[in-house]
């Protein structure tokens, strides 16, 4: 595949992806509502702990299962940080 086209590509996904990440962020603030009301920890190790292994184990190709990982280590952080910010409203 050309460079132009693989682009081409990569941003189409990029679309989806965010419009998937704003839904996930969208749960997120419903699950800071919900702890803000049940006077819960934002941070749950546990969760994140399951959330890891789960996608570690739904990558196809698994040498890219430690570059998802990050990944999700950095979506869950900024949940953590948005989580933060909707529950001091
Ligand atoms: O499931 C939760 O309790 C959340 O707050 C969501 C979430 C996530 O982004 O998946 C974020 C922070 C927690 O530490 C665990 C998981």
């Amino acid at each position: 595949m050309e460079l132009e086209e693989c682009r081409r590509e990569i941003d189409k996904l990029d679309r989806e992806l965010t419009d998937i990440l704003e839904r996930r962020m969208k749960l997120v603030a419903q699950v800071a509502e919900y702890k803000k009301i049940h006077h819960m920890e934002i941070y749950d190790p546990r969760r994140e702990q399951q959330v890891l292994d789960k996608i570690a184990g739904l990558a196809g190709h698994k040498a890219l299962a430690p570059y998802l990982r990050n990944i999700y280590q950095c979506i869950m952080d900024e949940s953590k940080n948005y989580e933060r910010e909707h529950m001091d409203r």
